[in-house]
Formats: structure tokens, C-alpha cells, sequence
């Protein structure tokens, strides 16, 4: 198995506590995260991440007890085996396109991918070295999705793609996610509450607030 968590718990400090349900994915699988507003999604992704750190269980990925990861080896195995979407692009405004892969590219040791090659399955070639002030927002959010590919990573945490696109791009962004996902033999986990994901992906888990 690639990656799977046993029997997560985690509280922010005086809450109450949250168990989430254990997920196993081998490379080339697909999960959703569904839940409400406030359900603990993104708490859930940060424990997956190893950002946070659960009360009690596992993070296993590719052999590697992720939550038992400290400081600096955190960093640094998060770095060259997990890619993050994050909601918002966050990328690095006074740099151009291929300047913010390159240098999510410096933070890992691995090979990678060819920049260039992934700049053209992302059709982000003509856009190499524009500055990511002058990008649409799909354009933005395709960079994103590339400097979380760029490392080659085993797993892949896309938090709420979807939610600001209208239905085509919304599919659109899920395919790409779903190929590049399988073609670097990866395990693919998307956090939403949009129910529309659901046609494209079937295997879901569900996660509620305590
Ligand atoms: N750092 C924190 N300290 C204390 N409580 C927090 C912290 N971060 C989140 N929470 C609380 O934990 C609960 C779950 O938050 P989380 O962000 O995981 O939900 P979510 O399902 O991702 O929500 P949304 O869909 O709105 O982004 C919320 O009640 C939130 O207020």
C-alpha cells in the first residue's frame, strides 16, 4: 500500500476531539474528502501533510511513519514526496512562471519533471515567462497544480480545486489532476464540499464535525 492513516485522532487545544476515518491508496488511486464547512477538512489534509501532528495513529506514506517525521526531515520529506494545492495559489508574485517551479524545484534533491514538458501538459508553455501578477485565475491555479507536480511527488493534496470554477473548468481541473496524478504514479487526494467532484471521482470518505 502507498500511503494509508490508522485511527487518526487530533483536538486543537480545549476542543473536542476529531477520529477520522483511515484511508489506504495505492499509486494511481483517487479520494475524495467530503464534508461541511467547518468539518475538519483542512485539519485533516495538515495531519496527512504532516503539518500537524495527530494526538494518536499513523501517517504512512511509501514506507515512511510520516507523523513520527521531526523539524528539518519533515520539511524535507514533505518536500520531495507530498505536492500541495493549496485553495489559494500562493505563488511568488515578483517571479515568473517557470521561476516559481524552479524554485519548488530547488527545495528537493529528486529528479523531478521536465519543466518545460510540464508547462506544456499544463498549455502554460506561452505563459513561461510572464509574471504571475499578469495571469488569469485558471492560469494561476495551473501553476499551482505544476509546483505541486514538480518534485515527482508519491502523494498529491489538492484542497477545494474546484470550488471557485464554473462546471467546465471545474471538470477540466479534475481531469488534469486525475491524469498527471496517474501518469507519475501518485495517490491523488482532493478535499472538497463540492458535490460535483463526485461524477468524476467515486471514492469518497466523509468527515463530520465532533
Ligand atoms: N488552528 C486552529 N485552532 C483552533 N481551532 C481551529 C484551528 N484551525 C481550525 N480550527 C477549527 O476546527 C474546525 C475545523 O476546521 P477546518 O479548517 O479543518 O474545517 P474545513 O472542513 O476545512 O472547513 P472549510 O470547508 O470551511 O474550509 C473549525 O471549527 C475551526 O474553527
Amino acid at each position: 500500500m502507498l500511503f494509508f492513516t490508522k485511527n487518526l485522532q487530533f483536538a486543537y487545544p480545549g476542543q473536542t476531539r476529531y477520529y477520522f476515518p483511515d484511508i489506504s491508496l495505492d499509486s494511481g488511486d483517487s479520494l475524495l474528502v467530503l464534508g461541511k464547512s467547518g468539518s475538519g477538512k483542512t485539519t485533516l489534509l495538515n495531519l496527512l501533510s504532516g503539518l500537524l501532528v495527530p494526538d494518536s495513529g499513523e501517517v504512512v506514506l511509501n514506507g515512511v511513519i510520516v507523523n513520527s517525521l521531526k523539524g528539518v526531515n519533515a520539511d524535507r520529506f514533505r518536500g520531495e514526496n507530498i505536492g500541495i494545492v493549496f485553495q489559494k495559489p500562493h505563488l511568488l508574485a515578483p517571479l515568473t512562471v517557470k521561476e516559481n517551479l524552479q524554485m519548488a524545484r530547488h527545495f528537493s534533491k529528486s529528479e523531478g519533471l521536465d519543466l518545460d514538458n510540464l508547462l506544456s501538459e499544463l498549455n502554460l508553455s506561452h505563459k513561461s515567462n510572464s509574471s504571475i501578477a499578469k495571469l488569469s485565475e485558471g492560469e494561476a491555479q495551473r501553476v499551482s497544480i505544476a509546483r505541486a507536480l514538480v518534485n515527482k511527488p508519491r502523494l498529491i493534496l489538492a484542497d477545494e480545486p474546484t470550488s471557485s470554477l464554473d462546471d467546465e473548468n471545474a471538470h477540466k481541473v479534475i481531469s488534469l489532476l486525475q491524469n498527471q496524478a496517474s501518469k507519475i504514479e501518485a495517490a491523488l487526494i482532493i478535499v472538497t464540499h463540492d458535490q460535483r467532484v463526485k461524477d468524476q471521482i467515486s471514492n469518497f470518505i466523509q468527515v463530520q464535525a465532533p
